[in-house]
């Protein structure tokens, strides 16, 4: 071979080689592409069949035949695989556990199958709770391995709104879950605890037909179409009207109040069509949505689009009629329960509705307002009870922060005392004495409030009353006494508020759970009384009233006032301050300006036995319509009041009473039974001052000038009543014998009361010299022994004990004179010797007396003549008086301006001490006589 051929065969061989070399690597990289891109296949198939879940790759035509491709079996094996696992909790176990869930949170009706209740009605009224979910159909995971049915069920009252979101083909089954869940929740609840609204934007009727005969009980109301503005206002007045009347004891909800549904709740089904509300009307919906819950307005929104930031439970009907909602999320398809079988679905709201006109027509009675159980109920927020009903329901009065005072108004005989009392009875029988004291005053003639109080026929008395007065109508001072102890007490507990660095009582409660902090309410029937003249105590009235009714409501002290004609009352109405505060109204049939004339005339419509009760100030949408029932007949209040009677704490005072008819009895008084003999300055009872406390007019018979006292006026019984109380009281200070007293009966007319009086002194073992105004009897004159010498002789004793050549004890000596004035002529007389005046004596007496344990007590039939006995102008040694029969401006000139207003009234004297008062007092004078 050529050197040529040779290389080129080593070229040809070298270049084979080449060939073969690059073959082979072509080769290699080709299988190893191949392999690589098998691989990637491989990850892509399962991405896929991971990603879209097995049974969904199984089923997509663009997968079907790669998944035959025996390359991808060993992936579509270990996906199932898999899966099996990951399912195998659930499998195993969720249906089950899902089925039980609902089956313990949707008893009866909400979750049972239609056969069960269907028809019937419903007993539940919310006090065993409510359903918290309510089945809708049954739900399946597609992606399950073994798909296996659970019933599917959503939270609705007070939990979440309902928004239903439908295809046009599957409008109707929209509507027909909408249906079956509305028929689920009325034949839970006792007929009339549910109450339907719908509003179609498409049609005035035709939209949920079945529910029809709901409409003639009133518990479905089928809207105009043009006006969902109405229904949107009648829910926003709900919702105010219930955190007026209802949500008052700090509950968040209706759910939170206690015992059965106060307010029943409301669902609004709006029906749209796909296209958004107009601007208003979205924003309105989202402010009803937002606060009804709590409020128990419930919203149906069916294919309306709409946001809303409260809960709402969403349910999608695809076009295939199936389902997704938000409770169980877009994996489980929901198979909604078959439509309500079409022929049942009005039978049953018949049924629904002829029930409730049975409730409706039997009439809610006292017993109907009680609890089932006394004194569950706390006040720490406030009060509620209620008073009456509307269609067999019960309609509440709340008293609290937010709604402090009540004014209720109707003419006579309109039942206003009737409703009082249920109102009580209802509050009392909620709230035990340590969460609720009462304060009941009556003006009118008559005994209403006397029920409340120990009485002779009926001895029990209502655990809650602490002051009961009865009989007021003259003696208006007790209503300002009454305002005033209202007005400490509420300063007393926001004293104690502020050292707890709290401001309300709800918070001082939490801040001294061992204190206690009752509600305080306060009843004044015919209040118009009290503003009754333009003088100083509708002065004072008015002024403490203010002050109550501005401040006591954070202090959990609470105003009902009463009257038969509110209208007039310039008292009431002449301040803002005040009326402004009263912001829960209650109306009986044609009060006048109770609601809020003219616009609200709720009250001229009314027919009787029933009363407006309204929370607002009386505007028209705060109107609630109550049969009151009969709170006075026997077996009712007074039943009840027999029963918290003997319910009662041991420890548990009696009422106070104040009986404007009754003369109140020396000897009960607590100032009189108090006293004890041993007082260096003896305290002189004279008569029963008008307070909340029942306490005595007293004058402290210190051993300083001016401690005497004066009767003045015409009758001798009033006079003798004072006398004779002041010296009893006088004794009970004394040991026996320890104190002398001289009874001077000088006008004919006192002589019994003298003799009364000289007969129970002596008896009590006192000395006791009798003196007439002149001694007639059979002496010699110089021996005679009548009232100038008498005065003579206390006259010259005094002269001798201030010139230190007084030899004896200085003992205690009281001069009770029965008309002083009768002996002004006697005295008068000069002395033939001397040529000194008795009347020289007796200012002596009244000048130096009381330093020297002397004092007079003394009775003059009028201010004039009661002048003419005391040096002129100088009235001092008169250091306190009470007046009956005289005219304020003849007594100005023995006490401050005030007694300028003074008009006499029978059995009532004014008092004035001039060393403890700085104005004067009214004053009701002892009966004596009974004492023993
Ligand atoms: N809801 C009621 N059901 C039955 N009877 C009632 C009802 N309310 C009041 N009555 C009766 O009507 C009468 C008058 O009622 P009540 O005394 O309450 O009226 P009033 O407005 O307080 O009248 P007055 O101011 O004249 O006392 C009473 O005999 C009472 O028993």
């Amino acid at each position: 071979m050529s050197r040529r051929d040779d290389r080129l065969w080593r070229i040809r061989a070298s270049l084979e080689r080449f060939h073969g070399a690059v073959a082979a690597a072509l080769g290699n990289a080709a299988r190893e592409q191949r392999g690589i891109a098998a691989e990637r296949a491989r990850d892509m198939v399962e991405v896929m069949v991971r990603g879209q879940g097995v049974d969904r790759a199984l089923a997509d035509p663009v997968l079907a035949g790669p998944l035959r491709n025996p390359l991808f079996g060993p992936v579509l094996a270990h996906a199932m695989a898999d899966r099996v696992e990951a399912f195998r909790d659930w499998s195993e176990q969720g249906p089950d556990r899902l089925a039980e869930i609902v089956g313990e949170a949707s008893p009866g009706a909400a979750s049972q199958p239609h056969e069960a209740w269907l028809g019937g009605t419903g007993t539940a009224d919310g006090s065993e709770g409510v359903p918290e979910l309510w089945r809708i159909g049954d739900g399946e995971v597609p992606s399950a391995p073994e798909p296996r049915r659970f019933p599917v069920a959503v939270p609705l009252l007070d939990q979440a709104h309902l928004h239903v979101a439908s295809a046009p083909e599957s409008r109707a089954t929209a509507e027909s879950l909408v249906e079956g869940l509305l028929l689920r929740v009325l034949s839970h609840f006792q007929p009339g605890l549910v109450q339907v609204h719908v509003w179609d934007v498409g049609q005035l009727t035709g939209s949920l037909p079945g529910l029809y005969p709901l409409t003639r009980a009133g518990l479905l109301t089928v809207h105009d179409p043009a006006r969902l503005h109405e229904l949107l206002d009648e829910l926003s007045d709900t919702i105010r009207r219930v955190h007026t009347g209802v949500l008052v004891e700090g509950h968040q909800s209706i759910r939170a109040v206690s015992g059965r549904r106060a307010e029943p709740w409301r669902i609004a089904v709006l029906l749209g069509n796909r296209q958004a509300l107009k601007e208003e009307h979205q924003q309105q919906l989202q402010r009803v949505a937002r606060n009804g819950l709590a409020c128990g307005i419930q919203l149906f929104i069916v294919d309306i689009p709409i946001t809303v930031n409260s809960p709402v439970e969403t349910v999608r009907v695809a076009a295939d009629h199936t389902a997704t909602c938000t409770m169980t999320g877009k994996h489980v398809r929901v198979l909604l329960d078959p439509p309500l079988p079409r022929h049942a679905v009005p039978r049953a709201c018949a049924a629904i509705a002829e029930k409730r006109e049975e409730r409706r027509s039997r009439f809610g009675t006292f017993a109907d307002l009680l609890p089932e159980e006394p004194w569950q109920e706390r006040s720490a927020a406030g009060v509620v009870a209620p008073v009456g009903f509307f269609d067999g329901d019960p309609v509440p009065v709340a008293l609290g922060d937010t709604s402090p005072h009540a004014l209720i108004g109707g003419p006579s005989g309109s039942g206003k005392t009737n409703l009082l009392y249920a109102m009580l009875g209802s509050l009392a029988a909620r709230y035990s004495p340590d969460e609720l004291e009462l304060y009941l005053l009556d003006f009118k003639e008559g005994v209403s409030f006397a029920q409340f109080a120990p009485g002779r026929k009926d001895p029990s008395w209502l655990p809650h009353a602490r002051l009961v007065g009865v009989n007021v109508n003259t003696d208006r001072e007790f209503g300002v006494a009454l305002l005033r102890f209202l007005a400490d007490e509420m300063r007393r507990r926001a004293d104690a508020a502020k050292r707890h660095e709290v401001t309300k009582l709800e918070q001082l409660r939490e801040e001294d759970p061992e204190g206690r902090w009752p509600r305080v309410v306060a009843v004044i029937d015919e209040f118009q009384y009290l503003f009754g003249e333009r003088d100083q105590v509708t002065a004072q009235a008015t002024q403490l009233l203010e002050d109550v009714a501005r401040r006591g409501r954070s202090q959990g002290i609470h105003l009902v006032l009463s009257s038969q004609d509110v209208a007039g009352i310039e008292g009431f109405w002449g301040k803002s301050a005040i009326f402004e505060q009263f912001t829960v109204r209650i109306a009986l049939p044609k009060a006048r300006r109770v609601l809020a004339e003219p616009q609200n005339d709720a009250a001229v419509e009314l027919p009787r036995w029933h009363a407006v009760v309204n929370h607002e100030s009386g505007v028209r949408p705060g109107n609630r319509v109550a049969r009151v029932p009969d709170a006075t007949k026997r077996g009712t209040f007074d039943a009840l009041q027999a029963e918290l009677h003997r319910m009662r704490p041991e420890e548990l005072p009696e009422p106070i009473l104040f009986d404007g008819s009754r003369v109140p009895v020396l000897g009960g008084l607590a100032d009189f039974q108090a006293l004890r003999p041993g007082e260096a300055s003896p305290t002189v009872l004279l008569g029963q001052v008008i307070d909340v406390a029942g306490s005595a007019a007293k004058v402290r018979f210190a051993r300083t000038p001016g401690r005497n006292t004066a009767v003045i006026g015409s009758m001798a019984e009033d006079a003798a009543g004072v006398l004779a109380g002041a010296a009893l009281s006088l004794a009970r200070q004394h040991f026996e014998g320890g104190a002398r007293f001289t009874v001077a009966c000088l006008v004919d007319d006192a002589r019994p009361h003298a003799d009364r009086l000289v007969k129970r002194l002596r008896g009590q073992g006192f000395e006791v010299a009798e003196v007439p105004l002149k001694d007639f009897r059979e002496v010699p004159e110089d021996e005679r022994r009548g009232f100038r010498e008498v005065v003579d002789e206390h006259a010259k004793r005094l002269r001798e004990i201030n010139a230190g050549t007084f030899e004896g004890d200085v003992v205690p000596e009281y001069l009770v004179v029965y008309g002083v004035d009768a002996a002004q002529s006697l005295l008068e007389v000069k002395d033939e010797k001397t040529r000194a005046t008795g009347v020289d004596s007796f200012r002596l007496l009244l000048k130096h007396g009381p330093e020297n344990r002397t004092h007079l007590l003394g009775w003059w039939r009028g201010a004039q003549r009661l002048k003419n006995s005391l040096p002129p102008g100088v009235y001092d040694d008169i250091g306190s008086w009470i007046a009956f029969d005289v005219q304020g401006k003849e007594l100005l000139s023995f006490g401050p301006e005030q007694v300028m207003s003074w008009s006499p009234r029978p059995r009532r004297g004014l008092f004035f001490d001039r060393f403890e008062h700085s104005r004067p007092q009214v004053v009701i004078p002892f009966d004596t006589g009974e004492e023993s």
